[in-house]
């Protein structure tokens, strides 16, 4: 049987970051500057969610609790956004996935191998303040102190080992996020310029 092509060489630049520290905000200036398709994990599961399905009300209690959904959900999901983009797409930003090394290891099997992670750090403090902020205004189930503390222990103890998995290859580009936008923007810029 012959071996299913993967998807044409396509620029994947994986987002990992703690909650709040600024992946979706990095995304905007990333897509305004370089065109590039942003497909955030959390907004397409939100979307599901609002959409009122059946799945959605099984995935907002999952969500809301600061919990993974299934690894093949949010999978579908980016890979149905990103097909149904690809004939236009300059590359992709894949924000918020993977969160754990399985989900690294499936993307790369069934959709292809990211040239580029942005590690997005700032400190457990910073990312606290910046989510009780947004949960002033974002209306989501998760911007709240008790799954803001578990979405953190689940980002240390199951995200921030891609950045491991990845390092290995040298396609990652640490990001300190404690400044301004413009001063974590800068770094970003540098990153991507060097893909060129
Ligand atoms: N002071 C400051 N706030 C930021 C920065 N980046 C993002 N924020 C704010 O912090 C919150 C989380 O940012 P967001 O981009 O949603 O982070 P994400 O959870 O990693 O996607 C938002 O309310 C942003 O306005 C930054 O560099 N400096
Ligand atoms: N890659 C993923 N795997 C499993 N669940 C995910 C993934 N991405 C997002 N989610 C779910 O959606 C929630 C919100 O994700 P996201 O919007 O990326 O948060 P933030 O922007 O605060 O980092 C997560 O807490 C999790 O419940
Ligand atoms: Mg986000």
């Amino acid at each position: 049987k012959k071996k299913k092509k993967k998807n044409p060489q396509f620029t994947f630049i994986h987002l990992a970051g703690g909650p709040g520290s600024g992946k979706g905000t990095q995304c905007e200036k990333v897509v305004a500057k370089y065109g590039f398709t942003h497909l955030s994990s959390g907004d397409l599961l939100r979307a599901e969610v609002s959409s009122g399905s059946e799945r959605g009300k099984q995935l907002a209690a999952i969500m809301e609790k600061g919990e993974l959904v299934p690894l093949d959900t949010v999978l579908d999901m980016i890979k149905e956004a990103m097909i149904a983009k690809a004939d236009t797409s300059k590359g992709f930003l894949i924000d918020g996935y993977p969160r754990e090394v399985r989900q690294g290891e499936e993307f790369e099997k069934k959709i292809g191998a990211p040239s580029l992670l942005l590690y997005i750090d700032a400190k457990a403090e910073t990312m606290v303040k910046r989510l009780m902020k947004r949960g002033e205004t974002s209306g989501r189930t998760d911007d709240n102190e008790e799954t803001i503390k578990k979405r953190l222990d689940l980002y240390y103890k199951a995200t921030e080992p891609v950045i491991a998995f990845y390092e290995g290859r040298g396609i990652v580009r640490k990001i300190d996020s404690e400044g301004s936008v413009d001063q974590v923007f800068s770094q970003v810029a540098k990153a991507i310029d060097s893909l060129k």
